[in-house]
């Protein structure tokens, strides 16, 4: 195998045309010309123009339409000018395209129809084939043509995240069904979260030799753990997406909320970028992170509700914790809120660019 073949004899590093882009730059922890922007939720909700091609076409099905996605996932590229593109999707198509019964419910989130409990439950999650989500392939081969030299983001949802809501059947509050498994039956619980590593590894080589440049995996709810729990039941079966992705030398971005205490344990999971919520500065973060990472991150997102004046000493302070770091990329501590003026985004993009340009 040469250097640049990846396990499955396609190429490894991101592609050739997006490599010294300072959004790889950053994620590899090397000189930028400027701090590299983009927003996780930045396509969607906040913009006419995604609310426009999406009238009318559910969720789910809108992330089939390879032409769609990639209208939609361009949208905020135009607009704000941000540094890298997230692919339009969400964090539940894997488990839809192997057959799981499941709707995304507007206003509400992912629902599953018959939520899996039991180890017979178990058997309903079947390996993912690049031939279940063709249409991902697809779409991503259409904006690696579009998109030049700004990268494309790749993700998938980590395997607590998705056990969560496979668990609970929907969205929850306090994950009781999910930790009653996780402290019950810990047998079962770590095949749940193996099979969901499979899953979720399987879909991002999909996304990955499709032509993304980066991958980010979503645990958003895991900032629900005890440090311990985490490390004893979820950070193997995340080690094993982490290290499943490794040959192909695409940089992987680790996300919680509310994650404080779990930041270095998220680190040594794999990541090469560690995203911060919020609650935590970035140079608070980076000690809890240890060295050897980027971080990403990380303006509260309802900042964006304020002032312009506000907005901007928000922003001061989030590039001021950043000064020391070996690499930063900036973001929301949260996805994008949808009533968000999307002429703020536009702005702090700007904003950023200015006030780090060297
Ligand atoms: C937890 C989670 C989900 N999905 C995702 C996560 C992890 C990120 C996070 O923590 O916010 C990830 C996701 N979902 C979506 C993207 C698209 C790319 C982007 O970031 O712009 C991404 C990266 C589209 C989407 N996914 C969803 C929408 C809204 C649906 C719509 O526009 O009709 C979009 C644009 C639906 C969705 N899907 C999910 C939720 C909670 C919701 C919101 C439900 C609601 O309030 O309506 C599950």
């Amino acid at each position: 195998m040469s250097a640049n073949d990846s396990p499955s004899g396609q190429r490894t590093q991101p592609p050739a045309q997006t490599y010294d882009s300072p959004f790889l730059k950053a994620c590899r922890r090397e000189p930028v010309p400027h701090t590299p922007v983009w927003f996780m939720r930045q396509a969607g909700r906040s913009l006419p123009e995604y609310l426009k091609v999406r009238e009318g076409i559910p969720m789910l099905e809108s992330c089939m339409r390879p032409e769609l996605v990639t209208e939609i996932t361009l949208q905020p590229v135009s607009r704000h000018k941000v540094d890298a593109a997230i692919f339009f999707s969400d964090i539940v198509v894997p488990l839809k395209a192997i057959g799981i019964d499941l709707d995304i419910k507007p206003g509400v989130g992912p629902v599953v129809a018959e939520p899996i409990r039991t180890r017979a439950d178990l058997a309903r999650l079947r390996d993912l084939t690049p031939d279940d989500v063709r249409y991902v392939t697809e779409a991503i081969g259409m904006l690696s043509g579009e998109l030049g030299s700004t990268p494309l983001i790749g993700f998938a949802g980590a395997p607590f995240t998705l056990a969560s809501y496979l668990v609970e059947g929907g969205p929850s509050r306090n994950h009781e069904h999910t930790k009653a498994l996780m402290y019950g039956d810990p047998e079962l619980w770590a095949d749940l979260l193996d099979r969901l590593a499979e899953i979720t590894s399987a879909f991002l080589k999909v996304q990955i030799e499709a032509g993304v440049s980066a991958v980010q995996l979503f645990d958003s709810w895991v900032g629900a753990l005890a440090p311990a729990d985490y490390r004893r039941s979820v950070m193997p079966a995340s080690t094993k997406v982490f290290d499943a992705v490794a040959p192909y030398g695409v940089p992987r971005i680790h996300f919680g909320v509310g994650t404080g205490e779990l930041l270095g344990l998220m680190g040594e999971a794999g990541a090469d970028v560690v995203g911060v919520d919020w609650r935590v500065p970035l140079d608070e973060a980076a000690r809890r992170v240890g060295p050897g990472k980027a971080l990403q991150g990380n303006l509260d997102p309802a900042v964006l509700f304020s002032s312009r004046e506000a907005v901007e000493a928000k922003t001061d302070d989030v590039l001021a914790a950043a000064k020391g770091l070996e690499g930063h990329v900036f973001n929301l501590g949260h996805g994008v809120l949808p009533t968000t003026d999307p002429d703020a985004l536009t702005r702090l993009v700007e904003y950023v660019h200015t006030r780090t340009a060297v």
